[in-house]
């Protein structure tokens, strides 16, 4: 049996299902659960209207509420949840699977709203009810958390005895054609980005002010751009799996343009997560104010591209890998492992972008690995945690090759 209901009909939502319906041996029951029913019933006719005559139910549901995920989970019966939904509902939609006997994946860790802070702490303290339960929760099965685990993890089954210094690289390297857009939730991104930079050494966490420190980075098929050194999620499990990691870091890529706008948002006050009031017309009165409450990141994105209708005139690709120095046989190498996505390619298979692409095709694997009970242990598990051959063996199958270099110049 593989029964899956996935949470969220966004752009991340709208890859995975692309993809889950084009692995149809494996996944034998589907339903697509969000806060709109009918964005649900649109995600499915898009599906159909490419020609895949897969059945897929659908529903309403809202993933804050514990007791209206428990209904829909008692009626549907799903043997795993797949939360593609915000980091907000991580934490609901876990309890959700306790109280009903589900196992669980996501792709982000939990954050709480009016906070702009990211950690493992709040999920990892779910291990052991997962454990007593028999049930397994996989934890950031996208590309990055998800896939960069994945490459670490092949890494140093393969290729090390002793991983010393490992640089996660993101580059986005594409063209949306808009003055200013973000590639998936404008809300989340934006939080994430204006966070201070932090890294690890030396048994240390470092923390930088936001995006201050920067340099020129090669990248294949790219060539350089100027990489950003950024607080990432996979940071924090990945020095406590591989303990010999000296240095850890995340880089990503920004261009200026991107840069200058986003400086504005912030000096605006556009970025605030806090609550502020404003006078709004009432809308069958507009002569009429009334007071309302508004998150000004929160108005921001909804007056910016939907990261859903990015896909069209996208031209470009992203290129996201691990860059890892450490030891093997006694001596020491370097190795690259990376993937590039093209965004034209992405959107002609799914009609999204490849940056919804390199995270909707990994939490797909990531659901075949339970279904096929390749991935299954009961706990609160990071993707590194698991056997990596069966999902290299699936990326490069489903859409997003692996390329390796050995020995070469990291650049870091
Ligand atoms: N690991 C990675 O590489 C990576 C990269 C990009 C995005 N992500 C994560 O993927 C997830 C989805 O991103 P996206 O760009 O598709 O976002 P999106 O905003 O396009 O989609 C989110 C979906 O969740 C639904 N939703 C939101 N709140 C809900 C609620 N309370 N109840 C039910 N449904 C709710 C929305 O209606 C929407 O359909 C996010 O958690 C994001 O952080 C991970
Ligand atoms: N995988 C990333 C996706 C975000 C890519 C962000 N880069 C920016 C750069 C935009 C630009 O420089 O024009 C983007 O929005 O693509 C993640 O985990 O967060």
């Amino acid at each position: 049996m593989s029964k899956v209901l996935m949470i969220g009909a966004g752009g991340v939502a709208t890859v995975a299902a692309f993809k889950i319906v084009q692995n149809a041996d494996v996944f034998t029951e589907f339903m697509i659960a969000s806060r709109r029913k009918a964005k649900c019933d649109q995600l499915v006719k898009s599906i159909h209207d490419k020609g895949y005559n897969y059945d897929i139910k659908t529903a309403q549901v809202d993933a804050d509420d514990v007791e209206q995920l428990k209904a829909l989970f008692n009626d549907f019966k799903p043997e795993l949840v797949v939360n593609l939904a915000l980091p907000y509902q991580d934490l609901t939609i876990m309890e959700a699977c306790l109280a009903c006997g589900c196992n669980y994946l996501d792709t982000a860790n939990y954050e709480p709203k009016d906070e702009a802070h990211f950690e493992y702490s709040w999920q990892w303290a779910y291990k052991e009810k997962f454990e007593q339960a028999g049930l397994t929760a996989i934890l950031g099965c996208g590309f990055d958390p998800g896939v960069s685990g994945i490459y670490t993890a092949y890494a140093a089954k393969h290729h090390f005895d002793e991983i010393q210094y490992l640089d996660i690289v993101d580059c986005n390297a594409g063209n949306h054609h808009k003055a200013f857009a973000t590639n998936f939730n404008p809300e989340i991104n934006i939080r994430e980005i204006t966070q201070k930079g932090l890294y690890y050494e030396d048994g240390k966490w470092i923390e930088t002010e936001p995006l201050a420190v920067h340099k020129t980075l090669t990248y294949p098929n790219i060539g350089g751009r100027e990489s950003y050194l950024m607080h990432h999620e996979e940071l924090e499990s990945l020095v406590k799996n591989y303990p010999t990691i000296k240095r850890g870091r995340f880089w990503m890529t920004f261009g200026q343009q991107y840069l200058t706008y986003l400086d504005c948002i912030e000096n605006l006050g556009m970025s605030r997560i806090d609550e502020i009031e404003y006078e709004a017309p009432l809308a069958d009165k507009p002569e009429q104010k009334v007071k309302v409450k508004i998150v000004p990141l929160q108005f921001l994105k909804a007056v910016l591209p939907n990261p859903q209708d990015l896909g069209e005139n996208y031209d470009g690709e992203t290129s996201i890998g691990c860059r890892i120095r450490g030891l093997k046989d006694g001596k020491e190498h370097t190795y690259y492992i990376y993937n590039n996505c093209k965004h034209q390619e992405a959107y002609n298979e799914t009609g999204m972008q490849g940056v919804s692409y390199t995270t909707g095709v990994p939490a797909m694997i990531g659901t075949m690995m339970f279904c096929k009970g390749l991935w299954r242990k009961p706990g609160v598990w990071n993707v590194e945690e698991f056997d990596p051959d069966p999902f290299m063996e699936q990326l490069n199958k489903q859409g997003l090759p692996w390329h390796e270099v050995f020995d070469g110049d990291l650049e870091l």
